[in-house]
């Protein structure tokens, strides 16, 4: 039974759709994450699903209760959901512990006492209950938030963007941390992003949206290896898409040679496609005969990561040790490390 389940959702702000036909099923203790850029329809999606907005089609559940459809619109606060949202700050006049205490209102308050301390202990801040916000760092104060939004148990929990005001070094770990949390409470949570990084160290599963559809819902692991498409594999990491033929039902021709692939179904022998190659697929290697001119190249500390051109004029990455360093201009030999070639049919490429 999963926690979630959305069924062809859809939502609209003024007659315009920005959630298309969602279809995503959360299982019970599971952390999601929906990624994608700017205006994408990520809130929009969670909005819906903590019933802040209606959806314009489709149905949601919660565990087995029907939270929303063309029938029933279950108000926020029957959903017993737990929100942390960007601008869902802390009461700055009352102690971390009033705070916490905040959606507990209805528990004996022995009970209440015990749960906040359990939850100050659960986020590494046990003696902090007597503080005010502004007497906390930024990391400090959204793991209060957390606490607070887990105190009444919620079925689930609903994240917006938590850490998108905190140092870009401190949201990877945050995020490492936010989810032992919320495993060892065993709770299930969607948490919205655009922060790859922050995607993949806090969830089990991602979901792409592009123009409110979900282009796929996966494991980072599988994000990144198998993307259904070019948009994902562009978004997912680094890498570049050059041209290819179907030569026969297992293998693709290129310039970069004969590649092993798994073939979108329905593909032809002789079918035009595109071929995703990763900066990891192509090894710099000095003796190696077969050298590509480097047409741009970044410097990224622990490697180099060089931009070449194929004698067709389209452009590959290639990874680099640091020590390597090989000016634009210059040829530089490589060998190819690709295990399956990911193709895409060439009218998704346009997309
Ligand atoms: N209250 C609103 N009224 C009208 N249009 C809205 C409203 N809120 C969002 N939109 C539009 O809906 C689309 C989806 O917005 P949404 O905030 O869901 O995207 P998002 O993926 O969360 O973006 P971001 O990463 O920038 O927060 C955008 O085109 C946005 O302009």
């Amino acid at each position: 039974m999963p926690e979630l389940n959305l069924h062809q959702v859809q939502a609209s702000h003024q007659a315009h759709t920005v959630v298309n036909r969602i279809d995503l099923r959360l299982r019970e203790g599971e952390i999601g994450c929906l990624l994608g850029p700017s205006g994408c329809g990520k809130t929009t999606l969670l909005r819906t699903i903590a019933g802040l907005h209606a959806p314009s089609g489709g149905e949601i559940r919660i565990g087995e209760t029907l939270m929303a459809s063309d029938r029933v619109n279950v108000p926020t606060e029957k959903r017993k959901i737990g929100m942390v949202f960007q601008d869902y700050a802390l009461f700055p006049h009352m102690t971390v512990y009033d705070n916490i205490a905040f959606g507990l209102d209805k528990f004996p308050a022995a009970l209440k006492r015990e749960r906040i301390q359990q939850l100050l202990e659960l986020i590494g801040l046990p003696q902090v209950g007597d503080r005010y916000p502004h007497q906390l760092s930024g990391g400090q104060q959204q793991r209060i938030a957390l606490a607070r939004a887990l105190a009444p148990r919620p079925t689930m929990l609903l994240m917006d963007e938590p850490f998108s005001g905190l140092d870009v070094e401190l949201r990877e770990s945050l995020a490492r941390e936010v989810r032992g949390i919320l495993k060892s409470e065993g709770i299930s949570a969607l948490m919205v992003t655009h922060n790859q990084n922050e995607a993949f160290a806090m969830a089990d599963s991602v979901g792409v949206l592009k123009d409110g559809r979900l282009l796929q819902w996966d494991t980072p692991y599988n994000l990144y290896h198998q993307p259904l498409h070019p948009f994902i594999a562009d978004f997912i990491g680094q890498g570049s898409l050059i041209s290819g033929r179907v030569c026969d039902c297992r293998a693709v021709h290129t310039e970069l040679g004969l590649l092993k692939t798994h073939l979108p179904f329905g593909t032809e022998s002789g079918e035009e496609v595109s071929v995703l190659v990763r900066p990891d697929d192509i090894i710099h290697d000095d003796s190696s005969d077969w050298k590509l001119e480097v047409v741009n190249r970044a410097f990224r500390g622990s490697h180099f990561l060089f931009t070449l051109k194929l004698p067709s004029g389209e452009k590959v990455m290639c990874m680099s040790q640091s020590h390597h360093d090989h000016p634009v201009g210059s040829k530089i030999g490589i060998k190819l490390e690709m295990d399956h070639a990911v193709v895409f049919p060439k009218a998704l490429s346009g997309e």
